[in-house]
């Protein structure tokens, strides 16, 4: 029977806090124990400091539970695993105070990505970069502690492809990708109406920067001494991002091509992608969806408004898989960015690393 641990959510007002209060809420291995966000919010019940945007009600055990100020004191030394959906302006300094205080740390923003002893990790990608967590214990004196990153939301739905094209025919030597992103992923209150409404906005400040190095640190792998990454050095990511009026799912149009030659067909392709099993699913976590990519044979598919809850949001729909006369292959894929693409990496990482018995 498998024990069930106290969460801590940091930034737990926010857009990506909210996702993971209602992830965590009926979940069977955790339960919510301590909730942090800023000092404007500490002191109040989570029901007045939040703005509550998801479509169900906020789950009845948070509702009167007293938010914390972001300091690794009182419940959340108590918590077996903490969860940050922080803003990125304070991230870097409160994770790290939540580090040393040897607290298991799963963050969802941008600061610690890079780092080269911080995995960044996608559920259903590279979960074997769990694998220096040993060497990043060790250097940090730390006996339970951890950090691990995930993705941004975009990097989150292009890798579970690309990983399993890569896993399937090797190296990829060229992805080129367009996105078409979602108003949540702006956060709260994010995007002016006056900005988004009748328009599409081609700026998202980093976004492409983050797609084109994150894909390396994915792809790639841990070293054979288990303490660095191998980034994928061969490989050219192009990213083009832009802002689109819908509220939740990033859209995304792929085009790849293969160092192998002759490259696969777009059969031997779909059939790779649906067939894709991950180690989530091999270790019965609760939240992997049967399918890691679901491929759409219509025409029109995917859709942010029909296809974002596939899989409870955890899997990765592609669509309009078809030769690319410039690159190999070519297709359209979704993914629900505040759920694969954040709060529910999050949560899967959590499951992982229980399974993996790496939350003591
Ligand atoms: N939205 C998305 O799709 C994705 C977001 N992310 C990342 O997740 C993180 C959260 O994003 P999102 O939820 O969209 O952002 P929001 O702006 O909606 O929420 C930010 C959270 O940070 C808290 N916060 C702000 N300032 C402080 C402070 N000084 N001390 C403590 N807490 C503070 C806020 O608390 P308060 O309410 O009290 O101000 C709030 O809870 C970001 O790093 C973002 O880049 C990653 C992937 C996808
Ligand atoms: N920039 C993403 C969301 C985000 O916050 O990404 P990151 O976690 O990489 O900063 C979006 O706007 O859709």
């Amino acid at each position: 029977m498998t024990r069930v641990l106290k969460a801590g959510i940091l930034g737990a007002t926010g857009t990506v806090g909210q996702r993971f209060i209602l992830l965590l809420s009926q979940h069977p291995y955790f339960t919510i124990h301590a909730l942090g966000a800023s000092p404007r919010s500490a002191g109040k019940t989570y029901a007045k400091a939040t703005k509550w945007k998801m479509a169900q009600r906020i789950p009845a055990e948070v509702q009167d539970m007293v938010v914390k100020t972001c300091e690794p004191t009182g419940e959340f030394l108590e918590c077996d695993v903490v969860f940050s959906g922080l803003d990125a302006d304070v991230a870097g300094e409160i994770e790290m105070a939540f580090l040393k205080a040897d607290l298991g740390l799963f963050s969802n923003a941008k600061n610690y990505r890079t780092h080269e002893e911080v995995p960044l990790i996608v559920p259903m990608a590279n979960p074997s970069h769990f694998d220096l967590l040993a060497h990043q214990r060790s250097k940090h004196s730390l006996s339970k502690g951890f950090l691990v990153t995930n993705a941004n939301c975009s990097t989150s739905g292009m890798v579970v492809p690309l990983k399993a094209l890569q896993d399937a025919f090797g190296p990829l030597s060229k992805i080129m990708v367009t996105t078409m992103q979602a108003v949540s992923g702006a956060g709260y209150p994010g995007v002016s109406s006056l900005d988004i409404m009748d328009n599409v906005v081609p700026f998202i400040g980093g976004e492409e920067e983050k797609m084109e190095w994150e894909t390396l640190k994915i792809l790639g792998s841990v070293n054979k001494d288990l303490n660095g990454f191998d980034l994928l050095q061969s490989t050219k990511v192009s990213a083009t991002c832009n802002r689109v009026p819908v509220i939740d799912g990033h859209t995304e149009c792929v085009s790849i091509e293969f160092e192998r030659k002759p490259a696969p067909s777009v059969e031997e392709v779909i059939r790779v992608m649906e067939e894709y099993r991950t180690e989530a699913q091999a270790l019965g976590c609760h939240s992997a969806p049967e399918q890691a990519i679901i491929v759409s044979r219509e025409d029109d598919r995917p859709q942010p408004r029909l296809d974002r809850e596939n899989g409870n949001g955890y899997s990765v729909t592609v669509g309009r898989v078809r030769p690319c006369n410039i690159l190999d292959i070519k297709f359209t894929l979704l993914v629900h960015n505040t759920i694969l693409g954040a709060a529910g990496s999050g949560v899967l990482l959590a499951e992982l690393a229980q399974k993996k018995g790496l939350i003591v």
